[in-house]
């Protein structure tokens, strides 16, 4: 999928945006590539009465520019394909989106509930009970289910990237890590014996190999040793650059961000990016195998995981310790063998081929015994989610208007050169009202 010039993007939208005439009420959050502002139009809904999210990237202050500019315009370009006819109830569509010299910046729906991590602080012992657990998966299941008959794999399933609307359905958020993949049939896939030989780390230096491999060694594995003949639709990535650029997201998350390498096959069928949060990496990326939709499976199991015990299965000392947990250890539960244990073992099967998903996708995990009884075709008309969020009142009186948020960077560039005024201490309200 080629990402169009930003004035065919535009044309897509429904709504024109402006910087004019457009007023931030609050800092949503911040990450690595833009700030997120809730905010309102001053003529269409002067009150703020059906505010949106509007997620801003400053294109001067990018570290690493071309790389930020090519995610945040990828991520319009995937928001635009999940509006019109592909909208999802569980995914956001794109509101519109605008670029000036200075900044590109796309608006979707306001999630007013908070993300999955936030809410999970807010229960008793810090986790979400079973059934919470199975509302939420059901739903990030047929999210994911929708991406990847898009030929989108998501690359970035964690708590802080699910975002819970007014009505307590979930959003999944941040695209900018999504990639395309296309479909096609083929008779050669790899044979779960050809990954072994990396299953079982037995010290540091064969992990540090591994790890090497994407660099260095990876083209060892281009080629498997053995193939099998299997009539197989596959899924298989488009390669859309041979950037070959270490990148560093500084996640907001709680988690430290992983090196990102950009490596791709010259025959173009498989993807080598290193991509994700330490702690959802899937094997086969630490391993540097390339990957498909099964990293998304994977990454539901260490979601799911963490839903129910308040942390992820293979955290390490550190990152180095994090992978060979990855790439060695089993999960462990502190409670007795379940449905849930058990479905949570089978997303978490460190050999692709071998997890729950890799055949059928979704279907199979939908027909896992833990779903028992969900109505899929009915999810979003379960009139109670579990949890409600606590409406906020946003509104805004006639005469307070909000921010300018061309105004809010410039104080934030240059917070010293400024006097002390009305609009520098909106600033530091605002910063304290992140979430
Ligand atoms: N639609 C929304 N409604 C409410 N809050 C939102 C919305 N979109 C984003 N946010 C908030 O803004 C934060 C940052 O958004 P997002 O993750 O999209 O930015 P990012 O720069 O891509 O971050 P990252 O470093 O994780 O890639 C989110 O964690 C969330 O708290």
């Amino acid at each position: 999928m080629d990402i169009p010039p930003p004035e065919q993007q535009h044309q897509s939208s429904s709504a024109r945006l402006d910087f004019d005439n457009l007023r931030a009420i609050k800092v949503l959050g911040k990450g690595a590539m833009g700030t997120v502002f809730l905010v309102h139009h001053t003529t269409a809904d002067p009150c703020a009465r059906t505010p949106y999210a509007l997620k801003v990237v400053e294109k001067s202050t990018l570290h690493t520019k071309f790389e930020a500019d090519r995610r945040a315009r990828w991520e319009i370009q995937v928001l635009t394909k999940l509006s019109g006819r592909n909208t999802h109830p569980f995914l956001p569509q794109l509101i519109s989106s605008l670029e000036t010299p200075d900044f590109l910046a796309w608006a979707v729906p306001f999630c007013s509930g908070g993300d999955l991590n936030v809410l999970r602080y807010h229960q008793n012992d810090r986790v979400f009970s079973p059934a919470v657990v199975r509302f939420y998966l059901a739903e990030i299941v047929c999210a994911l289910e929708h991406l990847h008959e898009m030929g989108i794999v998501y690359r970035d399933l964690k708590p802080e990237n699910i975002l819970v609307q007014q009505s307590g359905h979930v959003t999944l958020t941040d695209f900018d890590l999504s990639r395309t993949l296309t479909k096609r049939t083929v008779k050669t896939i790899f044979s779960s014996s050809d990954l072994h030989h990396f299953d079982q780390p037995s010290n540091a230096q064969s992990m540090s190999l591994s790890l090497d491999l994407q660099n260095k060694h990876c083209h060892r594995h281009l080629i498997p040793h053995r193939f099998h003949q299997r009539n197989l639709t596959r899924w298989f990535p488009i390669v859309h650059n041979k950037d070959k650029t270490g990148l560093k997201k500084t996640k907001s998350a709680r988690v430290s961000p992983v090196n990102r390498r950009k490596l791709s096959f010259d025959n173009g069928e498989r993807s080598n990016s290193f991509v994700g949060t330490e702690e959802y990496v899937s094997p086969e990326v630490v391993r540097g195998d390339g990957h498909e939709f099964t990293v998304d499976w994977w990454a539901l199991g260490i979601l799911t995981y963490e839903m129910l015990y308040g942390t992820t299965p293979f955290k390490g000392k550190n990152r180095k310790e994090t992978f060979r947990n990855i790439l060695s250890k089993k999960p462990e539960f502190v409670v007795k063998r379940d449905e849930l244990t058990d479905l949570i073992e089978r997303l978490l099967e460190k050999d692709p081929t071998k997890r729950l998903g890799y055949q059928r996708g979704a279907c199979e995990i939908k027909e896992h015994v833990f779903f028992k009884g969900v109505r899929w075709d009915l999810l979003t008309e379960v009139l109670r989610p579990p949890i409600i969020p606590v409406r906020e009142d946003n509104n805004l009186t006639e005469t307070a208007e909000g921010m300018d948020i061309r105004e809010y960077f410039q104080n934030l560039n240059s917070p010293a050169s400024l006097p002390p005024s009305p609009s520098s201490e909106w600033h530091r309200k605002t910063s304290l009202t992140e979430f």
